[in-house]
């Protein structure tokens, strides 16, 4: 194999290699207007006939001879006889030949039967739509290269167009490969994966107008991997390869490309998604993309999705762009771009923004992530409180609906948010576990509408700051040692135990310690997990043997659980916000028979007091 390996392309240079190493002849095809949407005009497209047809009433009335009227006033009003002067006319009925204006109904009256009084003279072609007004046999309805959208399916209907001509799609082929890897359907053993990029690559490429062709999983071996890419190749457009594409003893792809095409490049100077390699086999496109998803959904939006517009004739495309402040620092190592995830919410009309997780594994936090930061292979990143624009991934509309709550974790907290869009048209919920004190913190300057605090221990942080803040109660939870064994009633405290902490600062961390005097001391290399359901999810897998958390997480995973003590769930947040769309929309869901069936399902809640408000 040649020297391929290792490369370090930015993005921009790697996009350019691609597009300059193909060139692509799609066909036409000739399609029916209602199957037209999201599909290319091969060609211009011009009107078949004039709409509306002939010369038609634009409004309920009659038609009349303007020049019967001109010297009607509303003291001198004219005679006109049903016939003779004038028709009765509706909307989009064709004007009788005599006739070239219409007066609208509510303007005559009818003194007795067949005859009407006008009391205004009327203009010629008062109120008639000419031939051709909407669209004229031979104007252009739609240019070349025209992505078709709804309005223009009515044009094109309207101008007498039946079917058109339309740019043949690209038959894309997704292949993923991976021993481990199982297709949808197909139950899970022990070790194994379950394949899902190849269905969300398939979503992607329909989106941007490709035809999407998902093979069946190839496992890890050189053989197969080369006969899958060579029939995809001589069978589709462009093909993508997922993954294989690393360092791994079993990541085959740059080898076979290599064998079997020219490979453009491997590797691309961006973090994540650095294990891309490009080729070109029998002059056909070949992504080789990394496995982890986040990797595999950014490397195919950078090179999939030009390549399709480089198809259809369609230039580039820059993303939609806003201004926000970060609300907490973003280190990185240069060398690379970093894509960086984001949440972005709006508070007091300023867009706010902190970094997601950035695990390339971490499904949801591409789910989760309103935009992204891309940060400069030269930078060391930003610090809290710069400004930085950011590539948005959901519409600012929605963005400026999210409601940014920090603080402490409870899966209460995540089923809260998601029902409030049932109670907020378009409303969502993003949460960061930050602890009850960073939280406030965050609240005073304006980084967050709202935080989830619980116990007592926030009050000692509070500061009025001229806010006026309300304390809103979500329910009271029981929290207690959660554990895979049955419990007995002892501290199930021993060397041994591989216990999951709560975060240093964190208000349940302080409580275990007063309640242990001393006995717990955090030691270095100690694992940390924000996330009550994910401890709970790590103790049923085995991984650790002991957490501190709700009720319902140990029984969410079917654990054993040793109460120690009871205790408020809040929302402390602004006045202001409770008065605002957003505020009445949790008030609403908190008090909903919706947010009790909820806490009723996990269990471990009392839901009496969940909705009451304490201006404090
Ligand atoms: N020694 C090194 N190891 C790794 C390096 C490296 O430079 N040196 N790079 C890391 C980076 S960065 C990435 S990204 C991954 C990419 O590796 P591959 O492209 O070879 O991907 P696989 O190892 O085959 O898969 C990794 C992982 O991805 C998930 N996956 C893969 N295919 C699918 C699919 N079709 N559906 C859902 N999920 C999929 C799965 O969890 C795999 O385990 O390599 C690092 N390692
Ligand atoms: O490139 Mo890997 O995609 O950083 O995780």
């Amino acid at each position: 194999m040649r020297n391929t390996r290792s490369g370090n392309v930015p993005i921009e240079e790697a996009i350019r290699r691609l597009l300059g190493a193909v060139e692509f002849h799609p066909e036409t095809e000739t399609i029916p207007v209602a199957e037209a949407r999201g599909r290319v005009t091969a060609e211009p497209v011009l009107a078949r006939s004039s709409t509306p047809p002939f010369s038609a009433a634009a409004m309920d009335g009659i038609a009349l001879r303007s020049e019967t009227v001109v010297t009607a006033t509303p003291s001198r009003p004219v005679r006109l006889k049903e016939g003779r002067d004038f028709t009765f006319i509706n909307t989009g009925e064709p004007m009788p030949g005599f006739a070239d204006s219409v007066v609208m109904i509510e303007k005559v009256t009818v003194p007795e039967e067949g005859w009407v009084e006008v009391r205004e003279a009327v203009p010629p072609f008062k109120h008639v739509r000419q031939p051709g007004e909407d669209v004229a046999e031979g104007e252009v309805v739609l240019p070349a290269r025209h992505r078709i959208r709804p309005v223009d399916l009515g044009a094109l209907l309207a101008a007498g167009v039946e079917e058109l001509p339309v740019l043949r799609r690209p038959r894309v082929a997704i292949i993923p490969t991976g021993s481990e890897m199982v297709s949808p359907g197909i139950p899970l053993k022990r070790g194994q994966l379950r394949e899902f990029n190849g269905t969300a690559f398939a979503g992607f490429l329909e989106e941007w107008g490709a035809d999407p062709e998902r093979r069946n999983v190839v496992p890890d071996r050189k053989e197969a991997i080369y006969r899958a890419v060579l029939d995809a190749a001589a069978a589709c457009d462009m093909v993508v390869v997922n993954a294989g594409s690393s360092a791994g003893s079993r990541d085959y792809t740059p080898e076979v490309l290599d064998e079997l095409g020219t490979v453009l490049l491997h590797g691309v100077a961006a973090r994540p998604g650095h294990p891309v390699v490009l080729a070109v086999v029998k002059g056909v496109p070949v992504l080789g993309l990394p496995g982890y998803p986040v990797s595999a959904y950014l490397s195919l939006n950078w090179f999939a999705r030009p390549l399709i517009r480089h198809w259809f004739g369609e230039g580039e495309e820059r993303p939609r762009q806003v201004e926000a402040r970060l609300t907490r620092e973003v280190r990185t190592k240069t060398g690379s771009e970093d894509f960086i995830r984001m949440r972005v919410s709006c508070v007091n009309g300023e867009y706010v923004a902190a970094p997601l997780p950035r695990g390339a594994g971490v499904t949801l936090s591409m789910v989760r992530a309103d935009a992204w930061l891309r940060v400069p292979a030269d930078s060391h990143g930003y610090r809290s409180g710069d400004r930085v624009r950011l590539e948005i991934a959901r519409p600012l509309e929605s963005i400026r609906r999210t409601l940014s709550l920090t603080g402490c974790d409870d899966p209460l907290l995540d089923r809260l948010g998601a029902i409030v869009p049932l109670f907020w048209k378009g409303g969502s919920v993003s949460r960061e576990f930050t602890g009850d004190r960073a939280g406030l913190s965050m609240l005073y300057r304006g980084d967050c509408h709202a935080v989830a605090v619980h116990g007592e221990g926030w009050q000692e942080e509070w500061q009025r700051e001229g806010i006026r803040l309300a304390r809103v109660r979500l329910a009271h939870r029981e929290m207690g040692w959660v554990t895979v064994s049955h419990m007995d009633g002892t501290e199930p405290w021993g060397p041994d135990t591989r216990f999951i902490r709560r975060p240093p600062e964190s208000e349940t961390e302080r409580k275990l310690e007063a309640r242990l005097k001393g006995s717990l001391r955090f030691s270095p290399g100690e694992r940390v997990e924000p996330s009550h359901w994910k401890a709970a999810a790590s103790i049923s897998e085995g991984t650790a043997d002991l957490t501190v958390g709700p009720r319902s997480a140990a029984r969410a995973f079917g654990l054993g659980f040793m109460p120690l003590w009871t205790e408020p769930l809040d929302l402390i947040l602004p006045v202001r916000f409770l008065e605002s769309g957003g505020g009445r929309a949790l008030l609403e869901a908190l008090r909903s028979g919706e947010f009790r069936g909820e806490a009723e399902r996990l269990g471990g809640y009392d839901t009496s007091e969940s909705g009451e408000v304490t201006v404090l």
